[in-house]
């Protein structure tokens, strides 16, 4: 590497311009004559030992001891009478160490200075170290004696200049050397950069000439083959055919090339303008996620965590998106009906029901047309015929399981009887037998009351119940018009009675309805007692009984059978005791139990709608405690109780398991058979109430639909089959049962009875018309018609009836359906009286002041007290008197006074009914 500068160069690097310096030089006795003229090393240092003699410094000798660092030591020594400061070192040296002799002689101090200065480093760093030790060599007059202050400093601030000079061209000098050799490389990168492109290039276009001769001629190849190694000299060795032909095949692969690294230029940046593009979308996405995470408030991650978490899910939704749209148009009709599982709740609308098979509410509504019935589109359908326009629209109908109101209640009544402990409880017993054996009169006995002697027809009419305390315990009696109360309460789902007494009057025998009990008895698993009665007949003979009894499988345990027996006397008492012993003896063998703490849960006996107290219902509580106060639903009622009764009337607070009590508040009259549950919760027991009144009223729809269709069954399509429809209206609830359930019963395969309906109270115009609609005969028992009724009744030619023998009513509808169409003696009200005032008669008694407002009363004639259109008494006329004169009859428009005998209970506002018993052909 040469150090050999030219002039300019130098002059450049020294800061001076080149005509001084070339002065200088040849001052110095160098001969450059121009500016790009020469200087060697030498010659430099010639000319800096020039130009120090010239400033007029001391010649040092040009060699000095080599050393990578040279030191150059200065020490002034003052005798200054102040301290002696550390002179302040050039800006551009190094910090010299400063060691202070402090040898103190009176007021004069020695300072010793020194300095040095070190190039090491800098000549390690430099590439060329070698011109930079050079330089560094300089001599320099660093020793310095100061004498005399004015040309001391003078000297020293020239010497401090000089070599200040000095090292500046030596700095610059060795920052040209370094710029050159940076220059030199890059050059040389530049070159051999340059050379390897070219190289690159040419091998490149070799590969493609190959390529394109491989291609088009076999000759081109072989001669290519024979110089296979020589890379570069190929276009060269082209030029042995033909020089202007090489040429042009040179253009063209040229040519070519530039188009092939054209495209591949094209595709290249194509790429990474893709690529770029990329990045740029992932940039701007990035920010934004990371802004998301950024937990700056809470709410905002919680809004940022809500957005990333949504984001990739819509991304997510989005993506199968694609493949369906693409799949869409592969999409085909079902081939095949789809037929679908629809579940039918107890009653849905057309609406609905549409909707659950997924249909128009007009297909609904028009499949319902075609079977008959118009409906809209929010009419309610029962469950059967929801069921049948599912079937016949194609579907399946399965029947829906719902737990409501009444379920949830009766599940948490469930637990709470099989949590509650319990306890031993009376038995209930429901007396059976056939007609006049007795059984009024064996309770009667047994109650030690008479009443037996005060019933119409000396048969008992009204469902009672009544609980006696015997010596021997406690027994509870359903007194029933024989099995068809009984078997209705069944028919509810109620098992109010343990043991049945059958009652078999032993001078009559087993009788058509003693057989009918002992069936009842066997069909609800109820244990029979049987009680020989009327033991002190003469004629009474208990052996044949005995036997009767075993053709129906009620073998005595006297003849080896299971069967308790007993002899008694309803008349005479004996061996009433040995019943009672007998059924309790039966319910030990029971072994009955029920919780006496906890929900109180019962049964129905018999309910009634009663002037002043509202309903009455008899209550056979079988477990748990009813209490004054309770909230209870039975049937399709609800209500509190407001006050219970016992049988004789008694005001009582509770009533415990077997136990019958009379209770008031509920806010209907339930039916015979009906549970009965306390409840803490008056909603609760008001929805339980609606649920089943909602269902009654679909079954009483379902009960009218029926009677038509049967009716018009009868008339259209089976012209022998004949249907008798019956309004049947009662004053106890007990009594519509067992009514309703006899007369159907009568039906055989020629005639057909059906109860259109049936309840408790007067005969309305509301039943009139449905007796109208429905071709019905209207038939009261101990109930009247009132005088809207009556009128339509007559206007429509109804057939209205009257009874207050259960028997009588079933005889009659019995005798005319089976064309015993012979004239019987049938009841003729023949007048009507209207009580005004009531008057008390020592001899008397009760005397009613009344108003004769129908037909005429007659002296002898029997009678019925009517109270809000219900008999409450029917008995004869103990006195008929017009201004106290007794008289035969009294006619309509008169007023007169009636004393009723063995009554005095009539009252104001009550009619007194007065009738004969006349024969007449049968109309049925
Ligand atoms: N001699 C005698 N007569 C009896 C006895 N038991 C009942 N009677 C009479 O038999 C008749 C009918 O008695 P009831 O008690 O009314 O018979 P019932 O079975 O209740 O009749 P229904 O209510 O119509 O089912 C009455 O006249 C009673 O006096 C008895 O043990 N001996």
């Amino acid at each position: 590497m040469s150090t050999e500068v030219t002039v300019k160069q130098l002059a450049t690097t020294v800061g001076i311009p080149v005509e001084r310096l070339l002065t200088q030089l040849q001052e110095a006795g160098i001969s450059a004559q121009a500016e790009n003229a020469t200087i060697t090393e030498g010659e430099k240092i010639q000319l800096l030992q020039h130009l120090r003699r010239s400033h007029g410094k001391k010649d040092e000798p040009a060699e000095q001891p080599e050393s990578e660092a040279t030191s150059v030591r200065r020490r002034p020594a003052t005798n200054d009478s102040r301290a002696a400061r550390p002179s302040r070192p050039a800006p551009n040296r190094g910090a010299a160490p400063q060691r202070g002799s402090a040898a103190r002689t009176g007021k004069s101090v020695n300072v010793e200075v020194r300095r040095k200065r070190s190039f090491g480093k800098r000549n390690t760093e430099t590439p060329q170290p070698a011109a930079t030790v050079r330089t560094t060599q300089r001599p320099e007059p660093e020793r310095t004696e100061a004498k005399g202050a004015s040309p001391i400093d003078e000297q020293r601030r020239r010497a401090e200049l000089e070599a200040r000079r000095a090292e500046e061209d030596a700095r610059r000098l060795a920052e040209q050397e370094a710029l050159e050799t940076r220059q030199r490389e890059e050059a040389r990168r530049k070159a051999e950069a340059d050379a390897r492109a070219k190289a690159e290039a040419e091998q490149r276009r070799k590969a493609e000439e190959e390529q394109a001769r491989a291609r088009a001629e076999a000759p081109t190849a072989r001669y290519e083959a024979t110089e296979p190694d020589e890379a570069m000299p190929v276009p060269a060795a082209d030029a042995g055919e033909s020089e202007s032909e090489t040429e042009q095949q040179r253009d063209e692969r040229r040519k070519a090339a530039k188009k092939h690294a054209e495209r591949s230029e094209k595709e290249r940046l194509e790429r990474e303008r893709e690529r770029a593009e990329k990045d740029r979308k992932a940039a701007r996405k990035e920010p934004t996620r990371t802004k998301k995470h950024d937990p700056t408030t809470a709410l905002e991650e919680e809004t940022s965590e809500e957005a990333v978490i949504t984001r990739p899910s819509v991304r997510r939704r989005k993506k199968p998106g694609k493949p369906q749209l693409q799949d869409k148009h592969g999409f085909q009709r079902p081939t095949a009906p789809v037929v679908r599982e629809v579940e039918v709740p107890e009653t849905i609308s057309v609406g609905d029901l549409a909707a659950r098979m997924s249909v128009k509410a007009g297909q609904v509504i028009k499949e319902l047309f075609k079977q008959g019935m118009m409906v809209t589109i929010n009419q309610t359908l029962d469950r059967d015929t929801a069921m049948l326009v599912v079937e016949e629209m194609g579907h399946k109908a399965v029947e829906a399981k719902e737990e409501d109101a009444e379920d949830a209640l009766m599940a948490l009544l469930e637990e709470e009887v099989g949590q509650a402990e319990a306890q031993s409880r009376p038995p209930v017993v429901t007396i059976m037998g056939h007609v006049d054996h007795g059984k009024t009169s064996l309770l009667d006995y047994i109650r030690r009351a008479k009443v037996a002697a005060g019933e119409a027809g000396g048969i008992t009419q009204h469902i009672g119940a009544y609980h006696v305390e015997t010596e021997r315990g406690t027994v509870s009696f359903l007194d029933t018009p024989g099995h068809a109360a009984f078997s209705a309460m069944r028919a509810r789902g109620a098992k109010a009675t343990d043991i049945v007494i059958l009652v078999v009057a032993a001078d009559d025998g087993v009788m058509p309805q003693t057989i009918e009990a002992i069936q009842h008895s066997k069909a609800a698993g109820v244990p029979v007692v049987v009680a020989v009665n009327k033991m002190d007949r003469p004629d009474a003979n208990p052996d044949r009984v005995m036997q009767e009894l075993t053709h129906h499988e009620l073998v005595p345990e006297e003849w080896g059978g299971d069967t308790i027996l007993v002899k008694v006397s309803a008349k005479t008492g004996d061996g009433i005791d040995d019943l009672l012993d007998a059924v309790l003896l039966q319910s030990e063998v029971l072994e009955l139990k029920a919780p006496v703490e906890g929900t109180a849960h019962g049964t129905i006996v018999e309910s009634s709608l009663e002037k002043g107290r509202g309903t009455v219902a008899t209550v056979l509580v079988q477990s748990g405690t009813l209490r004054v106060g309770d909230m209870i639903v039975s049937g399709a009622e609800h209500g509190r109780v407001r006050a219970m009764f016992d049988e004789l009337g008694r005001s009582v607070k509770s009533a415990g398991p077997s136990i019958p009590v009379q209770v008031l508040g509920l806010s209907g009259s339930p039916n015979a058979g009906d549970d009965v549950i306390a409840v803490t919760d008056e909603k609760r027991a008001r929805e339980v109430a609606e649920l089943r009144r909602e269902r009654d009223r679909q079954t009483r729809m379902d009960e009218q639909r029926g009677a038509n269709l049967d009716q018009l069954f009868s008339q259209l399509k089976e012209g022998d089959l004949k249907s008798v429809n019956i309004i049947l209206k009662a004053d106890v609830q007990g009594s519509v049962e067992a009514l309703k359930e006899s007369l159907v019963k009568l039906s055989n395969d020629e005639v057909k009875v059906a109860v259109v309906a049936s309840g408790v109270g007067g005969i309305t115009e509301s039943d009139a018309n449905l007796a109208v609609t429905s071709n019905a005969i209207v038939l009261g028992f101990n109930v009247r018609a009132d005088a809207a009724s009556r009128r339509v009744i007559e206007e429509q030619g109804l057939d209205l009836r009257y009874y207050s023998v259960i028997y009588e009513l079933i005889d009659d509808v019995k005798k005319a359906i089976s064309g015993l169409l012979s004239p019987i003696v049938t009841e003729e009200i023949i007048g009507l009286a209207q009580v005004r005032d009531v008057f008390r008669s020592s001899k008397f008694g009760a005397i009613a002041g009344c108003m004769v407002i129908e037909g005429v009363i007659r002296r002898n004639s029997p009678i019925r007290v009517l109270r809000n259109n219900v008999v409450i008494y029917e008995g004869a006329l103990e006195s008929l008197r017009r201004y106290k004169e007794d008289v035969s009859e009294v006619k309509n428009g008169t007023e007169c006074g009636i004393g009723v005998k063995n009554y005095n209970d009539v009252q104001p506002g009550d009619q007194i009914e007065v009738f004969e018993r006349k024969e007449r052909a049968r109309e049925l």
